[in-house]
This record gives structure tokens, C-alpha cells and sequence, in this order.
């Protein structure tokens, strides 16, 4: 970490690589900034440090994301992302080469994901009961991971790959990260496969969580195939405390997760190096949402909520918890009204001034 030991009177100060990105992430990521600025004042104190990257940046000149870039990333304490993502560019182009690119170089092997209902939120469900459950996505590994290729490409006889890699090591850190979350929580962690199909990285990733289980017996633990878990986040929300899976149905389910707890706009993430050798990344877990992009109409709650997930990372608790109580009392009194972005970033800065 880049922080310095100051005086006992000194606010420590953090550096910060930030990185609107693209789409509404250019809108949400200034209302994130300030909540976090407002929130830590003469607590700490950032530098910020922005990164030109995306699609303009794409188009202007060609760069995704440099080695050299990489490595002054990597000089940071932590980094704020908006989102990444672009019609005018090829899917994938950027989806890859900077978003995956990041978390893989960074080693951010958890990707975590909660899910709560806040009172004042309309959930599309008729009886959502209380929701209050984290995913914990493995993120550097599964269908993500880039290996695959194709024969015959572009031709009627062409066969595509996408190959699931999944490592001992790799799952075994993402479940050991799963049942020390849940010791803090409710102590219940639901693996989500298919290991009724996907035997080999099924099998795997269940023998690996009988394993650890042992080491915890406070938290207990059960399974579920993928398809079935996106009934029950649907009727029975409640059951999940901890939900341990790999990238690719975390990456769904977190979607599904987020539409039942009232939009994506209020859905955080971090995306964690839990050995502390890189830079931790805090974004909202929607991307660019290019059909609203532009009219200052996107909720950037979720963009405050995984800022104050970057402060409790840096291990700043009380700034965090201010946010996260701002952001509950802001939207139970104005979550069913329709807001700018402008007008929820100053909603909820007005609430921290109080
Ligand atoms: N982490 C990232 O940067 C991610 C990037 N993407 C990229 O973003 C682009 C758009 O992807 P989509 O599949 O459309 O997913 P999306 O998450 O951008 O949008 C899905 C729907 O949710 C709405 N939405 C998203 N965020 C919102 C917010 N804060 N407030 C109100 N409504 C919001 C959008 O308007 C849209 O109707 C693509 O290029 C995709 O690859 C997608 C997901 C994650
Ligand atoms: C755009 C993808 C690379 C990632 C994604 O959808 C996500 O992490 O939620
Ligand atoms: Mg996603």
C-alpha cells in the first residue's frame, strides 16, 4: 500500500486509481467519489489518480490497457471502476481486454457480490421477506478464464471452445474466503453448481467445500445446481446467507439477485485480492447500460454502496457504515421517487452533512 504513517493527528492518506469508464459509469463514478470524499473527511484523505480508459479512449487511440498503465494501477491502494462497455465496439473487445484484463493481472480471485432488500425499494416480488445474502464469486478462473478457441472459424464447419478451468488452489482460496464471510454472518454457505453435469469441476469444487466445512463447524452448508437457485432467489430469497460459486453463475445470478432486491442500480461489488498483493477494484455489478447512457437518469447508489465497500476494504469501518446508513435512510425516504443521478449523489452527501 502506497499509504504513509503520519502523525497520530494526520489523516492517512490513500491513492486511488479511478476509472469512470464508459457509459453511465462517466455519470455515477463523480457521485461515488464525492459521497466518499464527504464521508471520510478528517478521517483520511485520497489522492486520486484518474484513468483515461474505455471507449473514447479506445476509439482516439487504439489503447485498452497497457503494461505500462497495468503498473501504475498496480501503485494504487485501491481502485473505483464505473462500468465498461460500448455499442460502437465489438462485444468483448473491452469487456476482455480491460475489465477481465484487470481483475486476472490483479488477481482478483473474489469477486463479492451482496444482495439486500432495502425498506423503501419495491422488489418485483410479491413477498420478497427479508433479503440479505453475498455472493462469493470466484474471479479468476471458470469459463472467464479465456482458454478455448475455434476450428473452421468463420465457415459452416466452424466448432467454438470456451473451456472451464477450474484449479484446486483457485477454488480452495474462494471457499476458504466463503466460510470466513459466514462466520461473520449467519453461518450458512450454499455452494451453487452443476454438478449434476459439470462433474469434473463439480466434483471438485464439493470435495473442496466438505473439506474446509471441517475446519468450520459453526457453519453449516448445503448445495444446489445452478438452475435450481434461480427458482429460489425468485420464492424463497430468505434461505441464502452465503452463496460460494464460480464466475460465470455468479455473474448471472448476481443479475437475477440484483432485479429482486429492486435494480441493479443498488447492487455493489468488490472485486478482492484477498492476499493484499494488489490493488482491491470496487464497481457496481451492471455494466455501462448504454440505453440510458447519457440523460443523467442512472441510479448511483450501487456506484456509492461499492465506494463504501473500497473504505472497509482500507479497513476505514466507521465512513463506511456512515455511507451504508445514508444510502438505507436515503432510500427509505425517496427510493420510489423518481431521481436524477445528480439529485440521489446529493441526496445522499446532504444526509452525511447532517
Ligand atoms: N462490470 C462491468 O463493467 C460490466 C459491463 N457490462 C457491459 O455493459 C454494456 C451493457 O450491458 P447490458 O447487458 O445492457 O447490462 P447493463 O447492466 O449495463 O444494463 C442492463 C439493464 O439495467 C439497467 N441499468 C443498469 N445499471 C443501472 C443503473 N445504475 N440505474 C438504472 N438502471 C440501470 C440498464 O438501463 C439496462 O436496462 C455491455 O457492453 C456489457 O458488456 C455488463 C456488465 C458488467
Ligand atoms: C462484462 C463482464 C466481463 C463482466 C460482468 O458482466 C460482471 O462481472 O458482472
Ligand atoms: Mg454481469
Amino acid at each position: 500500500m502506497l499509504s504513509y504513517t503520519g502523525s497520530m493527528t494526520e489523516a492517512q492518506t490513500y491513492t486511488i486509481a479511478v476509472i469512470p469508464g464508459d457509459g453511465i459509469g462517466k455519470e455515477i463514478t463523480p457521485q461515488a467519489q464525492a459521497v466518499m470524499e464527504k464521508a471520510t473527511e478528517g478521517v483520511a484523505q485520497f489522492r486520486y489518480v484518474p484513468f483515461d480508459l474505455g471507449a473514447d479512449r479506445y476509439l482516439r487511440d487504439g489503447v485498452i490497457l497497457t503494461d505500462e498503465i497495468l503498473e501504475e494501477i498496480k501503485k494504487t491502494d485501491a481502485i473505483l471502476l464505473g462500468a465498461i462497455g460500448d455499442p460502437r465496439i465489438k462485444a468483448g473487445i473491452l469487456e476482455r481486454g480491460l475489465l477481465l484484463k484487470m481483475r486476472f493481472a490483479l488477481d482478483h480471485y473474489i469477486n463479492l457480490r451482496p444482495s439486500k432488500l432495502y425498506k423503501g425499494v419495491t422488489s418485483p416480488l410479491a413477498n420478497p421477506g427479508e433479503i440479505d445474502f453475498v455472493v462469493v464469486r470466484e474471479g479468476t478462473e471458470g469459463l472467464y478464464a479465456g482458454a478455448g478457441g475455434s476450428t473452421h472459424a468463420g465457415t459452416n464447419q466452424q466448432v467454438a471452445t470456451e473451456v472451464s478451468i477450474n484449479s484446486a488452489p483457485g477454488v480452495e482460496r474462494t471457499v476458504r474466503y466463503a466460510f470466513e464471510l459466514a462466520m461473520k454472518r449467519r453461518k450458512h454457505v450454499t455452494l451453487v453448481h452443476k454438478k449434476n453435469v459439470l462433474v469434473n469441476a463439480g466434483d471438485m469444487w464439493q470435495r473442496i467445500v466438505n473439506e474446509v466445512a471441517e475446519e468450520y463447524p459453526e457453519v453449516t452448508h448445503d448445495y444446489l445446481h445452478i438452475d435450481a437457485t434461480t427458482i429460489f432467489i425468485v420464492t424463497d430469497p430468505g434461505r441464502f446467507d452465503v452463496i460460494l460459486t464460480d464466475n460465470l453463475f455468479g455473474d448471472i445470478i448476481t443479475d437475477e439477485a440484483g432485479a429482486v432486491v429492486g435494480g441493479v442500480g443498488y447492487s455493489a461489488s468488490g472485486n478482492i485480492n484477498a492476499s493484499g498483493q494488489y490493488p482491491s477494484m470496487f464497481e457496481p455489478i451492471h455494466g455501462s447500460a448504454p440505453d440510458i447512457a447519457g440523460q443523467g437518469i442512472a441510479n448511483p447508489t450501487a456506484a456509492i454502496l461499492s465506494a463504501a465497500m473500497l473504505l472497509r476494504h482500507l479497513g476505514l469501518e466507521e465512513p463506511a457504515q456512515r455511507i451504508e446508513a445514508a444510502v438505507e435512510a436515503d432510500i427509505a425516504e425517496k427510493g420510489s421517487t423518481q431521481r436524477s443521478t445528480e439529485q440521489v449523489g446529493q441526496d445522499i452527501l446532504d444526509r452525511l452533512s447532517e
